[in-house]
């Protein structure tokens, strides 16, 4: 692989309406991010965060500056299936069992590899995951065949979160996937989640509101402000991997998180402004 960064913004720009009710969502943003890192982004609400997500899949456009995954547009990114999507609420297809909710998308995406071939940095591509053993992994072994309504809601994301790995995106976007889940279970994705990335070292791009998942979770944790939404810093955690339940004890892990929270502290303030 060569040294193309997984995901380039440059002097990005997104302004939302227009005139004296316009918002800058995002103002200037630059970001690097290497193959295969996992960078989390976190900051006051309303300060472009989900944008920043939407722009680098290719869901939107941005106003000025680019963006490029893997050295192209993200349509094109996306038309390779090289970006992944997991949202904030698991969307499984109800009639489907587990495991075809999690094959299903593998079998019809197939198409995408000669157009991934065609993207400089992946004429090598890994064979496909075997969507069964993650699930086993992902401790979703007895609910292979079951339903996502006879799913805990911690399970079906879980499902999810698989599934978009199994797809072996290059980049996975994940818009606050825990949010909604109670502490333990939260605690117990993020094990899952670390498991499958140490596994597949997929390039993640991670929304939190947490700043102890965020710490936990990443190489880098970008720090952003509103009004106009922009990155304020970004912190690389130098902690030794695997990060299990252990890091919580451990001091160099709480001096991350006093660190990330007193630039958040900032970012409220810059807000007040
Ligand atoms: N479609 C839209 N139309 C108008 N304004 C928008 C739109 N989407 C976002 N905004 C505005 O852009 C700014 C950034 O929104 P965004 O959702 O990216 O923030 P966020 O950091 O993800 O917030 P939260 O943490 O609350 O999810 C906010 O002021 C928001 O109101």
């Amino acid at each position: 692989m060569t040294g193309t960064p997984a995901l380039e913004l440059r002097s990005v720009r997104r302004v939302y309406g227009f005139g004296p009710a316009a918002t800058t969502a995002l103002d200037d943003v630059h970001l690097t991010v290497p193959s295969g890192r996992f960078v989390s982004l976190i900051g006051p609400s309303g300060c472009g965060k989900s944008t920043l997500l939407r722009l680098v899949a290719g869901l939107e456009q941005p106003d000025g500056g680019e963006v490029s995954v893997h050295g192209v547009t993200p349509a094109q990114a996306c038309a390779a299936k090289l970006i992944g999507l997991v949202p904030q609420s698991p969307a499984l297809l109800p009639w489907l069992s587990v495991l075809r909710n999690v094959t299903l998308p593998q079998k019809i995406n197939r198409g995408a590899a000669g157009r991934r071939e065609r993207i400089a940095d992946f004429a090598e591509r890994r064979t496909a995951p075997d969507m069964r053993e993650l699930l086993v992994k992902a401790g979703l072994g007895d609910a292979l065949h079951k339903l996502p309504a006879q799913l805990s809601g911690g399970m079906r994301q879980r499902a999810a979160i698989v599934r978009a790995f199994g797809l072996q995106p290059d980049v996975l976007v994940m818009d606050e996937p825990f949010s909604a889940l109670d502490e333990f279970t939260r605690e117990s994705l993020q094990d899952q989640l670390l498991d499958l990335w140490e596994e597949l070292r997929t390039t993640v791009l991670f929304v939190t509101h947490s700043v102890s998942e965020a710490v936990r979770l990443s190489d880098t944790v970008v720090v952003m402000a509103p009004n106009p939404g922009r990155i304020v810093e970004s912190i690389d955690v130098d902690l030794p991997r695997p990060r299990g339940e252990r890091l919580f004890g451990e001091r160099r892990f709480h001096e991350y998180e006093d660190l990330v929270r007193e630039r958040l502290r900032r970012a409220w303030h810059s807000e007040a402004a």
